[in-house]
């Protein structure tokens, strides 16, 4: 199958530059970009898409998500984090089965592919499902089981279904998805099972996802227990030396800045989580200016509370300029990349991200007809200050078109919103 996109302003976020170009698909890369491409009689069997008036940028890379708690969404709010697990979210998860599980990753999935998003990264329970539900989506996941270590035989639970998850799914729905190890968090995972972690991710040669250094509270416990903080507990037991995602990062000194740095750690700001769970903000203009990988994550939709990639740049690009008195702090540019390539990088991929020659073909196209979208003195400014998710008009994943006008052709919405409602009021209701 190919694709002949037309006429389209692309994004170039590799060379900063947008101009008219077509973009031709073959299969699932980009195999030409140029000012005009005439099809040849070979490749006449291809659908052409009309890109004039619309903007083409890489797909959004959601760098952390807990995709299914979108059945959690507006259930548990104004809380801090402690409380907010404690309290409300794990006993509404101890509820849980497989096919919430399911039914709330299609819902996230949708609301994730209709404002852009084309690639997330996720920890969390039932990830067979979650599988299931990105299989047939047609979205690019990297997923892992998430793994609570507070009593050892949740732990041991946790690291078999992890391998026999990574055993079942690594490489499968024609690669787009792609698995990891996920110990949740320091304060929920003791030493000595994050040592076995470590061991069975470097044999298994997946990476290791997990929250790190996310609130005072966090700092507090691992100073208490261990008599260090949180990055400097994880790199004594040889955690980074295995690829890290590390999600938020917030309290984080100068000299963990450097150990992220040193070992390509992938730092994943996720600003409208750390607001809503007043949880602080992550020093990602320093992280930038020192050369650590930061990606951009949403968190879960019951901490944000939703999945819309454009509003998460934004707001973290607001977010840096006002905590450090800055303007020019993560500016447009810097913040549509935290969310596509450098998000990408984040996670350890290498061929999505950007649109470019040989890459994937992840690829958004954006309606930019309303008002906002004028006058057009600079569209890297107008995406990332000005751009809505409700604007995004055609998604393409590995070389398919999955969502045209608006319109999904892979999954059905109605029928999704309606799944999920049902579970999710059942099971808060408990
Ligand atoms: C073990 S699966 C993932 C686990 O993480 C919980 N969770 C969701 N958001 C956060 C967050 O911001 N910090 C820590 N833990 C979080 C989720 O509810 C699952 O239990
Ligand atoms: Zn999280």
């Amino acid at each position: 199958m190919s694709i002949l996109i037309k006429n389209v302003v692309m994004l170039d976020l590799i060379n900063h530059e947008a101009a008219e170009k077509d973009i031709f698909i073959e299969k699932d890369r980009i195999s030409q970009i140029a000012s005009k491409i005439n099809l040849s009689p070979l490749t006449a069997n291809t659908t052409i898409i009309d890109g004039k008036g619309k903007i083409a940028l890489p797909g959004l890379v959601n760098g952390h998500t807990h995709v299914a708690m979108t059945l959690f969404r507006g259930a548990a709010d104004d809380l801090p984090l402690m409380d907010w697990l404690n309290n409300v979210i794990w006993p509404s998860e101890s509820r849980l089965k497989g096919e919430d599980v399911y039914w709330g990753s299609l819902l996230g999935i949708v609301e994730m592919l209709k404002s852009g998003t084309t690639t997330f990264c996720d920890m969390y329970f039932f990830m067979d499902e979650v599988a299931r539900a990105v299989e047939e989506s047609g979205i690019r996941a990297l997923l892992s089981r998430g793994m609570v270590a507070l009593d050892p035989v949740n732990g041991e639970k946790g690291l078999k279904e992890s391998g026999e998850f990574i055993k079942n799914w690594q490489g499968k729905a024609s690669g787009r998805i792609t698995t990891a190890l996920a110990p949740h968090a320091p304060y929920t995972c003791p030493p000595e099972f994050l040592k076995e972690v470590i061991s069975e991710a470097k044999k298994l040669g997946v990476p290791i996802h997990i929250h790190i250094s996310e609130t005072l509270d966090e700092i507090k416990i691992i100073k208490e227990k261990y008599g260090t903080t949180p990055v400097r507990h994880l790199e004594n037991l040889g955690l980074f030396e295995v690829k890290t995602i590390g999600a938020h990062l917030v309290h984080v000194d100068d000299e963990e800045i450097e150990i992220l740095k040193r070992y390509r750690v992938g730092a994943i700001h996720n600003p409208q989580s750390n607001m809503k769970l007043a949880s602080g903000i992550a020093p990602v203009q320093k992280m930038l200016e020192r050369g650590v990988l930061v990606g951009l994550g949403t968190d879960g939709a019951a901490s944000n509370n939703d999945l819309d990639m454009f509003e998460e740049l934004r707001t973290a690009s607001y977010l840096q300029k006002v905590s450090t008195m800055n303007s020019q702090a993560l500016n447009a540019k810097t913040s549509l990349e935290i969310a596509t390539l450098l998000g990408a990088k984040a996670l350890g991929f290498e061929d999505i991200g950007a649109i470019k020659e040989g890459y994937k073909a992840d690829i958004i196209l954006v309606d930019a007809n309303e008002t906002y979208y004028y006058p057009r003195h600079n569209v890297f400014n107008l995406l990332a200050y000005s751009a809505k998710g409700a604007d995004v008009e055609t998604v393409i994943i590995d070389g398919e078109i999955v969502m045209k006008n608006r319109e999904l052709t892979r999954i059905d919405e109605e029928k999704i919103k309606f799944e999920a409602n049902k579970r999710g009021i059942q099971l808060v209701a408990g």
